[in-house]
């Protein structure tokens, strides 16, 4: 059982606030991103969770009481680091069962926890080997099982795959999502990776200078973002964004002014801005309508094609504006350089941000998505 809360909790270094004001509770079973750009104090934060930082302010509970002042070893929780850091002179299997050892745990316990440990990880062919004669993927799978064989309550990992090259953070994410379904255990993951955050997480937590900007499932930060901050995080390509002025502001609808100088609906409630106030517009890559559904269309010509395969994206410039705007399109999509494009947009397919940054709600369903 894992369920851990945080309450008002924060963090000084020096009398700087590095942490503020994170109200959080984990449920037992749930796998949790912390994902955010660099230095947003993710890692502080699972540090403070495993107990190797104190807690300026704020209160931490696990299942229930207190853990503030308990030492990590004591803490039913287990940390996977991105330096893996094993003992050379030391087999696999010695490896994953040295914790166990300083801690005098029984020896067939310790040989039954570190066989099931190895099932789990697809390691039981390796145990005799030494870390040198394994594959980088291998080596943090030795990592993982070594906090494995500890069955904690809880497991932090700290940017784990960072180490890896591409294809092999592919290869053990899908692991990690793996042997979450299996154990069904509460799990913490920080990453700076939004698609191993959106690809791995129940919920995740996206932090911005110290605080939580927006807690949720990811197709709801995908979705419905509070802040333009968010919405630029979450999501690649990154959203378009152009700026708009605030035309007629209405909980239903709020129409604004391109750039171009159309008029476009933009189904938010706007009800909080005024006529003239400066706002910016976010559309997705795969949110441009075709033109014969669109409400308004902006005339654009393409910049440079990126051919991926199973999807090319369009950067394009429009027309009379400084602005490029990236387009999702079917991988097929014949496209002649500095051809003359016609981009749809919907009033329904569009975000708007005020002036502070902050999204007007949006006034669509998406089925299967919560606001
Ligand atoms: N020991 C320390 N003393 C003073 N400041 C620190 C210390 N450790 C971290 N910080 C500062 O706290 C802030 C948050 O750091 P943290 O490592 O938690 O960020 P992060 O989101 O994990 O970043 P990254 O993705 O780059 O690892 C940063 O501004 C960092 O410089």
């Amino acid at each position: 059982m894992g369920r851990l809360t945080l309450e008002g909790i924060g963090k000084d270094y020096d009398g700087v606030e590095i942490s503020r004001d994170i109200d959080l509770t984990i449920e037992d079973g749930e796998f949790v991103v912390f994902v955010g750009p660099s230095g947003c104090g993710k890692s502080t934060l699972l540090r403070m969770i495993a107990g190797l930082e104190d807690i300026t302010r704020g209160e931490m509970c696990l299942n229930g009481e207190r853990i503030n002042e308990i030492p990590p070893q004591e803490r039913d929780i287990g940390m996977v680091f991105q330096s893996y850091a094993l003992y050379p002179h030391m087999s696999v299997a010695e490896n994953m069962a040295f914790g166990l050892k300083l801690a005098r745990t029984d020896k067939a316990e310790i040989r039954r926890r570190v066989d099931h440990a190895a099932g789990m990880l697809h390691l039981t062919e390796l145990l005799e080997r030494r870390p040198k004669d394994l594959s980088g993927g291998q080596r943090q799978r030795v990592a993982i099982g070594r906090t494995l064989v500890k069955e904690p309550a809880v497991f932090l990992f700290d940017e784990p795959l960072s180490n890896l090259d591409a294809a092999l953070r592919v290869d053990m994410r899908v692991q990690i999502a793996e042997l979450h379904r299996r154990l069904r255990a509460t799990m913490i993951y920080v990453t700076h990776d939004q698609v191993e955050a959106m690809t791995l997480a129940d919920r995740i937590v996206l932090l911005s200078r110290g605080r939580i900007a927006q807690v949720g499932a990811p197709l709801s930060l995908y979705h419905f973002p509070r802040t333009l901050e968010v919405a630029e995080f979450i999501g690649s390509p990154r959203i378009n964004t152009l700026p708009v002025t605030v035309v007629d502001p209405g909980r239903q609808r709020t129409a604004v002014r391109l750039p171009s100088g159309d008029t476009l609906a933009v189904a938010v409630d706007g009800a909080r801005l005024r006529a003239g106030d400066s706002a910016t517009l976010g559309v997705r890559a795969e949110d441009f309508v075709a033109p014969d559904q669109a409400e308004v269309r902006l005339a654009a010509r393409l910049m440079v094609a990126e051919k991926l395969g199973y999807e090319t994206l369009a950067h394009l410039r429009l027309d009379g504006v400084t602005a490029t705007l990236t387009q999702r399109l079917d991988g097929l999509t014949h496209l002649e350089d500095d051809q003359a494009v016609e981009l749809g947009l919907a009033g329904e397919r569009c975000h708007l941000f005020g002036p502070d940054g902050d999204a007007c709600p949006r006034q669509v369903q998406i089925p299967g998505v919560s606001h």
